[in-house]
């Protein structure tokens, strides 16, 4: 008789101020680049999840855009996003940063988790102290204890605190213990060796706002979306079917459009003579076909979308 240990799955969402390291340390769970980093606040604008396979669990990671109060109808809808994903999960993870003071945006936050933690089937909030490394032991305890005040004050129960660095690897894989302690007994939900399930339209979308953003984040701050239009295989080249030649690999057309709000903006993304345009084209080109396993001519469109951020047929448009 074989005896079967007990094997668990579920979701953990990791939640926080923009910022404040949610994708690196999604990143350093699963062990591999899955979101798109950055060190502007705000460029993960969808759910991207990452996937933790282990022998006895399969952790399932919803890294979602930060939890803000908001200002425009899209940081409404966004808001939405994060409470239905969050009603969703087994655990949530509230990431808050060593080297911040806890402030009124975290406490927004924690006023959002309440209900969900003290609902009919509550749902576990264990408080992450990200960015450890940051800080010296003093002030990491000082910060724990804050932490800690932050529920006390509010009358929540964290179910843990655990100090992470993701960029050092400290506490990474106890805080992996933690979360998946919170997920009930279940079999694998996704393949093994599957690391996000994150529609490909989405993550190409996400490529090309990254290389559209590079250098030029100060002049277009949230003002840039991106739609994938199209991703058909390139007829009338002889390319037809040559993903069955060993060596040669398909030759795709990925149409993509970009959104700004403004003319002047339309410039900046273009360059002078559309030079910028083709560097952003080329470096997004590269991560697509590496996404894709497929060679790829892309063909970049930018159009001014007057005041998208606020116009709900706009928004839908876009995916929102
Ligand atoms: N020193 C240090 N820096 C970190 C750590 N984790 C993240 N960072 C840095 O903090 C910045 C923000 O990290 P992200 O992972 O993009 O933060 P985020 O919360 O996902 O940000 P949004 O997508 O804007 O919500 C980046 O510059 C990271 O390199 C850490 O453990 N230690």
């Amino acid at each position: 008789m074989t005896h079967e240990t007990l094997h668990r799955s579920g979701f953990a969402c990791l939640v926080g101020r923009p910022n404040v390291g949610k994708s690196t340390l999604t990143n350093a769970l699963v062990g591999e680049k899955v979101a798109i980093m950055s060190a502007r606040p705000q460029t993960t604008r969808h759910t991207i999840r990452g996937i933790v396979h282990r022998e006895d669990a399969q952790l399932v990671l919803v890294d979602t855009p930060g939890l803000h109060r908001p200002r425009t109808l899209l940081g409404e809808r966004l808001n939405t996003l994060v409470q239905d994903t969050l009603s969703e999960v087994d655990v949530v993870a509230f990431c808050l940063p060593a080297d911040q003071k806890i402030g009124p945006g975290d406490k927004y936050i924690a006023s959002r988790l309440a209900p969900l933690m003290q609902g009919r089937r509550p749902v576990p909030v264990v408080a992450v102290v990200t960015k450890s490394d940051l800080v010296d032991r003093g002030r990491l305890a000082e910060h724990l204890v804050a932490v800690d005040q932050l529920a006390t004050s509010m009358d929540l129960d964290w179910s843990a605190i655990v100090p992470v660095s993701a960029k050092g690897g400290y506490q990474v894989a106890e805080l992996t213990e933690v979360l998946v302690a919170h997920l009930p007994e279940g079999p694998d939900l996704y393949p093994d060796g599957e690391l996000t399930d994150e529609p490909e339209e989405t993550m190409i979308a996400e490529l090309v706002r990254e290389a559209a953003l590079e250098g030029v984040r100060d002049e277009l701050p949230h003002s840039l979306a991106v739609s994938v239009e199209e991703i058909v295989p390139r007829e009338g080249t002889g390319d037809e079917g040559s993903g069955d030649v060993p060596g040669r690999r398909p030759l795709l057309d990925v149409r993509v459009t970009l959104f700004v709000e403004r003319e002047s903006q339309k410039g900046i993304i273009i360059g002078r003579g559309g030079s910028r345009l083709r560097e952003v084209g080329t470096t997004a080109r590269e991560g697509i076909e590496k996404l894709l396993g497929a060679r790829v001519y892309l063909d970049l469109h930018v159009k001014v979308a007057k005041d998208w951020q606020r116009d709900p047929k706009q928004l839908q448009r876009l995916g929102f």
